[in-house]
């Protein structure tokens, strides 16, 4: 069974704490939502899993009794403008530089055509990645994150800038991903109705703590999100038992 333990987790930058003390669990299929207002501390939360941050504290990559490194991690930041001319073939195929030598192996090709066509991007496939639109571009650095099969996914933000239907397919993809690799997802995202669809858990960080961490209906209310954020919302439950959330005024 794979599980992420992270204990006492704090990173601090000259005196001053940017997370402190976060102790959190995941175990696998689960995908958990990190949530926070701007400055929270949610990017350096992933990188610090990641192990691109130097931190105090402990993270823990299992499986079973193995100890898993970063060769099982895949971190997808998040998307700034792409200006690089490589195709999207070549994008996906530098998810594996971890193995890539000067001669890339037919297995390595055959691996990059598989997820491409997993992720229906065959057509896109020798065009340069700065000609893509937005959803188009973030499908295909996913495809990058998911080529090496790492177990624990930590993506920033992966559905910033898309509109609703690329917003679900890539929600949709990294879920199914969870549950056919039996993988884990932490991702970043501001859109809390999307996080209370997608997520067997939800962190909100505030000042880089651990504000909560819960089961998403447990979490998602106004007194959690209230005061986070500073504003008067309203939430209810729709027809289907999911969230709506209408943010009423700032205070
Ligand atoms: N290496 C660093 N040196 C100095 N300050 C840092 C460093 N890394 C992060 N910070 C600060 O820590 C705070 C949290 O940054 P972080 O990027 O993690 O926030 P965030 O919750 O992801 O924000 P956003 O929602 O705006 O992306 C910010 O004030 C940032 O300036």
């Amino acid at each position: 069974m794979l599980s992420l333990t992270i204990e006492n987790l704090s990173f601090s930058v000259r005196g001053r704490d940017i997370l402190k003390d976060i102790n959190v669990s995941y175990m696998e299929n689960q995908m958990s939502a990190i949530l926070g207002r701007n400055g929270a501390g949610k990017t350096t939360f992933i990188k610090c899993i990641a192990g691109m941050q130097p931190h105090g504290g402990k993270v823990t990559l299992r499986n079973g009794k193995q100890k898993l490194d970063r060769t099982s991690i895949a971190y997808l930041p998040q998307l700034e403008k792409v200006t690089s001319s490589l195709t999207a073939f070549e994008i996906v195929l530098l998810g594996l530089t971890k193995n890539l030598t000067w001669n890339v192996s037919d297995e390595q090709l055959e691996k990059v055509s598989k997820i491409i066509h997993e992720l229906k991007l065959d057509n896109l496939s020798d065009q340069p990645v700065r000609s893509l639109s937005g959803g188009q571009k973030q499908l295909v650095f996913l495809a990058q994150a998911f080529v090496s099969e790492p177990k624990l996914l930590l993506l920033d933000e992966p559905t910033s800038a898309l509109d609703i239907r690329h917003q679900l397919v890539v929600m949709e993809t990294v879920a199914e991903y969870c549950q056919s690799k039996n993988a884990i997802a932490l991702y970043v995202v501001h859109d809390l109705m999307l996080a209370s669809r997608f997520s067997d858990s939800v962190l909100f960080l505030n000042n880089g703590t651990m504000h909560a961490f819960d089961h998403p209906e447990s979490v998602l209310n106004s007194q959690t999100i209230d005061p986070i954020y500073n504003i008067e919302s309203l939430i209810e439950k729709n027809s289907r038992g999911l969230m709506t959330l209408t943010p009423l005024k700032p205070l």
